[in-house]
């Protein structure tokens, strides 16, 4: 199997790197600055236990890979890039080649099934760091993370425990799940949160508050909309023992996935897919959303105008609040 990793940044650079010195083939897609960095010097992984430069292929695009059976395409953009990457993917790709979601969000893997047969999501729990070209930093050692899967919509096949067990060999704690998207709700709740923590940064007192309020909206959304979610128990459960958050020298840890893209100034967030999820099924099932579609709002104004991670307090928000 070759895992081609289409979004080689935070999770996809310490995944396909791991998967590398693990000696997996690995063939990377990135853009921009960090295409250059990795083409010149080598994709530098770094972690609590060290740092290491990885010479692994890298291509500008899906486009640019010569697809053959066997391969596996990891999606390891934000939510707004897949449609941009899975256009193209399906016209070079064989029709067979099993998609891999390694993202936040629930929407991903509907969209790559409408163009794949194959589609796996994967609950992604690794708190990673990409802001320089050319490095990406993992923050838990000796497990960077858990990254269990399953097929999309639900069940496991043989390529599930193949792509489980090709990560535990890296290092990562992956089972194959029948009921992944149950998680990955789960998981969604937990990222509401992550426009509050760009807006405002991770250490504003206040945000706690609003966290909830944008929890119990979609806690409500998702019982109107029937969806079954992983309770707090199970996830607690999963999670014990699983992270070890260590210092990573020259690397503090600022925030998650979306502080990261205001601090990198991409002019984009993942927003639409994370706090929008929960807007769009209010819209579908009545239920009103104020807080998440304000979040939703603010955050990508801030990535669209490059403001500063941090620049909004709670209480603003809160002000504005309907
Ligand atoms: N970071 C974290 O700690 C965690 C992230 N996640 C999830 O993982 C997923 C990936 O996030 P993360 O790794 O943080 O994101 P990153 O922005 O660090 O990585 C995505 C990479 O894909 C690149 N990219 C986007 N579109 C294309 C394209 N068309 N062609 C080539 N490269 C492209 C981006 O480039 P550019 O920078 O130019 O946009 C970026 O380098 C998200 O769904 C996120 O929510 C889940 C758990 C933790
Ligand atoms: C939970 C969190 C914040 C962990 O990094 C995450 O999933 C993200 O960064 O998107």
């Amino acid at each position: 199997m070759r895992w081609v990793i289409v979004g080689a940044g935070a999770v996809g650079g310490v995944v396909g790197g791991r998967l590398a010195v693990a000696g997996h083939e690995v063939v990377l897609v990135a853009r921009g600055a960090h295409l250059e960095a990795i083409r010149r010097d080598g994709l530098a992984l770094h972690s609590p236990e060290g740092q290491r430069t990885l010479r692994l292929p890298v291509v500008a695009a899906v486009t640019e890979h010569e697809w053959r059976p066997g391969d596996v395409a990891v999606l390891a953009v934000k939510g707004m890039d897949t449609p941009d990457v899975l256009r193209p993917l399906a016209a070079v790709a064989p029709a067979e080649t099993p998609v891999l979601c390694l993202q936040n969000g629930v929407a991903n893997e509907r969209a790559a099934l409408r163009l794949f047969p194959n589609v796996y999501g994967v609950h992604v729990v690794l708190p990673a760091t990409h802001l320089a070209p050319g490095v990406v930093v993992a923050h838990s050692a000796p497990t960077p993370g858990g990254l269990d899967l399953g097929r999309y919509p639900g069940g496991v096949d043989d390529t599930a425990e193949t792509l489980a067990a090709g990560l535990r060999a890296a290092g990562f704690s992956a089972e194959a799940l029948p009921d992944i998207m149950r998680w990955k709700y789960a998981k969604l709740l937990m990222n509401l949160g992550n426009a509050l923590q760009a807006l405002c940064g991770p250490d504003a007192d206040g945000v706690d508050a609003i966290d909830a309020l944008l929890r119990a909206e979609a806690t409500e959304v998702l019982r109107a909309a029937g969806i079954d979610v992983a309770s707090s128990q199970e996830d607690a459960q999963r999670r014990t023992g699983l992270l070890n958050l260590q210092p990573v020298e020259g690397t503090p840890r600022g925030g998650g996935s979306s502080w990261q893209s205001l601090a990198r100034g991409t002019g984009t967030v993942e927003a639409d897919y994370l706090n929008g999820e929960i807007v769009l099924l209010g819209r579908l099932h009545g239920v009103p959303t104020p807080a998440n579609e304000l979040a939703r709002q603010l955050v990508n104004r801030a990535a669209r105008d490059h403001i500063r991670p941090g620049a909004l307090t709670p209480e603003a928000f809160l002000a504005l609040l309907p």
